[in-house]
C-alpha cells in the first residue's frame, strides 16, 4: 500500500479565552485521521464540532497546539513560514463563499493567473494558455476570462475558485462545504465536477461538510466529530447507511429524504497500491 498523502496524528487545537480565568477551549482534541491520493475524505459534524479548526490546522493557517501533520511525509508542524512557502501550494483550499474567497475588483482572468504569477510559473507566451486550460478544467466558457466575480453566478463563481485553486497544481484540496452556499440546482453540477477533478488528476480531497446525504454520495470514508473528537468512522455508506454512534444517528435523523436518495454504487475505491 502507497504512503498516505496525508497523516493527521492526535490532532489538538484551542482557542485561548479574553479572561484568562476562563480555560481555553479545545476545538481539536487528539483527531487522527489518513487520507490517500485520489480519495475523498469527508469531516462531518454539527455546527461547533471543530471541522474547520481541523482544516485550518491542515492548512496551516493557525498551527495547532498539539499532534502531528504530515502532508507527503514532511511533517508540517515542526517547519518555519519559509519552508512552508515551498509545500504550501500542495494543499489547496476551496471555501463555502464563492464570492467572498475571490477579490471584486480582479476579473477571473487575474484571479486566476494571480497564483502562476506568485510562484514563478507565469511567461507571457504560456500564460494565458494555462489559465484558458484552467477555465476549461472547471468546465467554463474562455469568455468568462474578463468578466469580474459579481458578473458571474454562485456556481460559476464557485469554478472560478476551484481553477485558481488548481493554478497550484496541489496534490490535497481542503474542501470546506464547498457546496452549502450554492441554489440546490447547481450543487450537483459542482460536487460531480469535483469528483471528476479528484478521479482525472488523482487529488486527496478533505471534504468538510455537515451534510450527511451529500458525504455519502461523495465519500470514499467519513469521519464523525463531535465536540473535537471522531466518535466513528468508516466507509461512508457504511457509516450513512448503519451508523454505530448514536451521535451518528441523532445527525442522520436530521438529514431530510436520505432514505431517498439514489441507491447508486459506492464511488470507486481508490488505487492504494
Ligand atoms: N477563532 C476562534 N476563536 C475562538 N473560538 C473559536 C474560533 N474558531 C472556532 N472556535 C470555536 O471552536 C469550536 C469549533 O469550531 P469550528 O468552527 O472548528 O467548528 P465547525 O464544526 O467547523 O462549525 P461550523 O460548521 O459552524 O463552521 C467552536 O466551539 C467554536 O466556537
Amino acid at each position: 500500500m502507497t504512503a498516505p498523502l496525508l497523516e493527521v496524528q492526535n490532532l489538538t487545537v484551542h482557542y485561548s479565552a479574553r479572561h484568562r480565568r476562563i480555560p481555553p477551549l479545545l476545538a481539536v482534541d487528539q483527531v487522527s485521521f489518513t487520507l490517500h491520493a485520489g480519495e475523498t475524505l469527508a469531516l462531518v459534524g454539527e455546527s461547533g464540532s471543530g471541522k474547520s479548526s481541523t482544516a485550518t490546522a491542515v492548512l496551516m493557517l493557525r498551527r495547532p497546539q498539539g499532534g502531528s501533520i504530515r502532508f507527503e511525509g514532511h511533517e508540517l508542524t515542526s517547519l518555519d513560514e519559509r519552508a512552508l512557502r515551498v509545500l504550501r501550494p500542495g494543499i489547496q483550499p476551496v471555501f463555502q463563499d464563492p464570492y467572498g474567497s475571490l477579490s471584486p475588483r480582479k476579473s477571473v482572468f487575474d484571479a486566476i493567473a494571480e497564483p502562476l504569477r506568485v510562484q514563478g510559473r507565469w511567461a507571457p507566451r504560456t500564460g494565458p494558455a494555462r489559465v484558458a486550460e484552467l477555465l476549461d478544467l472547471v468546465q467554463l466558457p474562455g469568455s468568462v476570462a474578463e468578466r469580474l466575480p459579481q458578473e458571474l453566478s454562485g456556481g460559476q463563481c464557485q469554478r472560478v475558485g476551484i481553477a485558481r485553486a488548481l493554478a497550484s497544481e496541489p496534490r490535497l484540496l481542503v474542501l470546506d462545504e464547498p457546496v452549502s452556499a450554492l441554489d440546490l440546482s447547481v450543487r450537483a453540477g459542482i460536487v460531480n465536477l469535483l469528483t471528476e477533478l479528484r478521479d482525472e488528476l488523482g487529488l486527496g480531497q478533505l471534504f468538510i461538510s455537515h451534510d450527511l446525504a451529500l458525504v455519502r454520495h461523495v465519500a470514499h470514508r467519513v469521519a464523525v466529530l463531535r465536540r473535537g473528537r471522531i466518535v466513528e468512522t468508516g466507509p461512508a455508506r457504511e457509516v450513512c447507511d448503519a451508523p454505530s454512534h448514536p451521535y451518528t444517528r441523532e445527525l442522520l435523523s436530521s438529514v431530510p429524504g436520505l432514505d431517498r436518495l439514489p441507491t447508486t454504487s459506492p464511488p470507486p475505491a481508490p488505487d492504494l497500491s
